[in-house]
């Protein structure tokens, strides 16, 4: 890949305009309150097939963001052990695939697991059936490159990878061997290349976060170090999915380009992890909010790193702050 510009650049010093930063306004463009018509239909529907026998708190972690981002309704599909473990934090959830407006496909799916597999593949047809947006994460994003490429129509489709997964879609789509290091020295290149040839909105997820999409490519950094736990992505695509589906219900006029509404879930999350933060280094904040970064700071004290439950707390209140910056505006 030649190189346009290199991660240490400053992205206020862009002299092409390719790149913007992203501010809580613009965050508050993909954020809507519910309206006195709306049902748990009409307010959106969100359909997850994450998590695995391995890995299921990776369900757990993005339906409960899903539910604390504010939607209308989660649905879940998976095998039994799974599918227990949802149901047992968020009874809330229903567990069938009948109808959605956005799939969060991948989170903690190995892709050698051929039962989920199998099941991601289904829920990506039930997708394209649907029109629904795909947020693909983790173990769909050979998948549903494979797809885009093969002339599947997907309507609006997100990647969310870190470096070592983007280093893998490129070097499968390139026919050449790239690493993260290579992604994450021209992190610029990499989302671009990608976005370029799938028509997708491509989240790289790190410390700065790149969004490429339609537009200039958008970057959002983290307040702090605070994410950089096992399980901050899975509750990232989890808000994700939950912002997608409901601006599809909204008026066409208002809604969000996937790539604004990508942002605006990053932005969400970088925040959170931030909110949570704060707890750990002694500073108060809303209680309810804030009783697991609490919990924690009593067991572990003061700069231990935030858990991805803790972001999942403070995302309810995050939303709540947005809606309200738009209702005052
Ligand atoms: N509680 C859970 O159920 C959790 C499930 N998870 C899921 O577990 C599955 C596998 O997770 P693994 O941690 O094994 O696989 P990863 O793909 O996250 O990591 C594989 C390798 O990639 C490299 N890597 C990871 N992040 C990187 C970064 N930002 N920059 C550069 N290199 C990086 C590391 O060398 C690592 O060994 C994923 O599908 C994930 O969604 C994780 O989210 C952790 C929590
Ligand atoms: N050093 C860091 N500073 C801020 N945010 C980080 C840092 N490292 C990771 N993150 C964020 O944490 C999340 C990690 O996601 P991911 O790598 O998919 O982990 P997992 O699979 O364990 O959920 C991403 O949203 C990423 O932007």
């Amino acid at each position: 890949m030649s190189v346009r510009r290199r991660l240490g650049v400053s992205p206020k010093s862009d002299q092409d305009g390719r790149v913007r930063e992203f501010e809580a306004q613009d965050a508050a463009a993909s954020v809507f309150a519910p309206r006195e018509d709306d049902h748990k239909y009409r307010r959106g529907v969100a359909a997850f097939v994450t998590g695995s026998t391995h890995y299921p708190g990776a369900a757990v972690l993005g339906t409960r963001a899903a539910l604390a981002t504010g939607i209308g309704m989660v649905r879940y599909s998976g095998g039994e052990s799974e599918t227990k473990a949802v149901l047992w934090q968020s009874p809330e959830v229903v567990a069938d695939l009948a109808s959605f407006d956005a799939l969060v496909v991948g989170s903690g799916v190995d892709p050698k697991d051929v039962r989920r597999t199998s099941e991601a593949r289904e829920a990506l047809d039930r997708a394209r059936e649907l029109d629904a947006t795909v947020i693909a994460d983790s173990g769909a994003l050979g998948q549903i490159a494979k797809r885009v490429l093969g002339g599947h129509h997907v309507r609006r489709c997100i990647l969310t990878p870190h470096a070592a997964e983007l280093a893998a879609l490129i070097t499968k789509l390139e026919d050449t061997e790239v690493r993260a290091s290579d992604v994450i020295k021209e992190p610029e290149q990499a989302v671009r290349l990608v976005t370029d040839r799938l028509g997708c909105t491509l989240v790289l997820k790190g410390h700065r976060t790149y969004i490429a999409g339609d537009g200039p490519t958008i970057i959002v950094d983290a307040p702090g170090a605070w994410l950089a736990t096992a399980g901050t992505g899975d509750v990232l695509a989890g808000a994700m999915g939950a912002l997608s589906a409901v601006a599809s219900k909204r008026e066409v006029a208002e809604q969000p380009e996937p790539q604004q509404l990508a942002a605006a879930a990053v932005w969400l999350h970088a925040r959170a992890g931030w909110f949570a933060s704060q707890v750990n280094a002694g500073n108060t904040a809303a209680a309810a909010d804030l009783l697991a970064p609490i919990e924690q700071l009593q067991r572990h004290g003061p700069g231990s790193p935030i858990r991805a439950s803790d972001a999942t707390a403070v995302l309810p209140r995050l939303v709540g702050a947005l809606v309200a910056s738009k209702i005052r505006a």
